[in-house]
């Protein structure tokens, strides 16, 4: 038997493991496990809490497919309610050790309980190289793709994770699942990529519907939500301070002069529990 505690944000579910009481032999078949709907817990992704050398704690992220994430927005500010609820760090702000580097937490704390969590996300790369994107040019920005007979305008940027934004008229769930199933897994992309389509209301307002690599269709996805803003300031089509709707809720994303994303928003516990393995 092992403990765990199911969390959510905006919608976006995980599995939280404390590593530091329990050990396991093969992480990527135990997020596999926990996270499939019908014979596990169910969830998008799993998060392992082990020590760290280099900040206050360490994140380790796996997608329900059961494939390593190098970072995970909605994740992050799920374990930084995780770690300091269970008492494993106990000031509001910290420092959390992922794949894509350090990041910043500040915990919002009223009456002593957790009401929203704000990260630091540090900064993108719009390197091909980085991304990666199989083509021959610096950056993937505006460029046209063919998939599932349409041809679509896609920009591509590196936030922790590699993300593609494609700016629609109107969010359709249908076609977020069908071309972001397409679009993960095309030759150009060779770490494969989250995809999301986003509808821009105003310069501070925008929806995003995301594909997510490993996942599939989300309520949400904080660096999807993060690169959707990146991508629309970039083009001008947003301010630097944006509030963005997912479907299963909202986040706070802002840019600040140095290049630094902010990420705030709500991280839920939904319950504690044991799995039997
Ligand atoms: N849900 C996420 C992103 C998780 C990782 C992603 N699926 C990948 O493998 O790139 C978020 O909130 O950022």
């Amino acid at each position: 038997m092992m403990e765990f505690s199911k969390m959510q944000g905006a919608g976006n579910d995980f599995i939280l493991v404390n590593g530091l009481k329990q050990s396991f032999k093969n992480l990527s078949e135990l997020a596999q496990k926990l996270c499939d709907r019908h014979f596990g817990i169910g969830a998008d992704g799993m998060m392992v809490v082990v020590p760290s050398e280099t900040a206050d704690i360490q994140m380790i992220y796996y997608n329900s497919d059961g494939s390593r994430g190098e970072m995970c927005g909605n994740g992050i500010r799920c374990f930084s309610r995780f770690v300091f609820e269970k008492g494993i760090v106990t000031k509001p702000s910290f420092k959390v050790e992922t794949l894509a580097g350090i990041k910043g937490i500040e915990l919002t704390l009223v009456d002593g309980e957790v009401e929203a969590v704000a990260v630091d996300m540090g900064s993108w790369n719009y390197e091909t190289a980085a991304i990666p994107v199989k083509i021959d040019k610096n950056e993937f920005i505006k460029e046209t793709i063919s998939v599932e007979g349409k041809t679509l305008e896609m920009s591509a940027v590196l936030m922790g994770v590699p993300h593609g934004v494609i700016f629609v008229d109107e969010i359709k769930e249908t076609e977020t699942i069908r071309l972001g199933a397409a679009i993960e897994k095309m030759e150009l992309f060779p770490k494969r990529i989250n995809v999301n389509f986003v509808k821009v209301v105003n310069e501070s307002h925008i929806l995003v519907d995301t594909w997510e690599r490993g996942a599939g269709k989300t309520l949400a996805c904080g660096t999807g939500a993060c690169a959707s803003v990146i991508i629309a300031h970039r083009l001008g089509l947003c301010g630097s301070a944006v509030n963005v709707k997912v479907p299963g809720g909202e986040l706070q994303i802002s840019i600040d002069n140095e290049h630094r994303v902010m990420m705030k928003g709500k991280a839920v516990f939904v319950c504690d529990g044991l799995f039997y393995l």
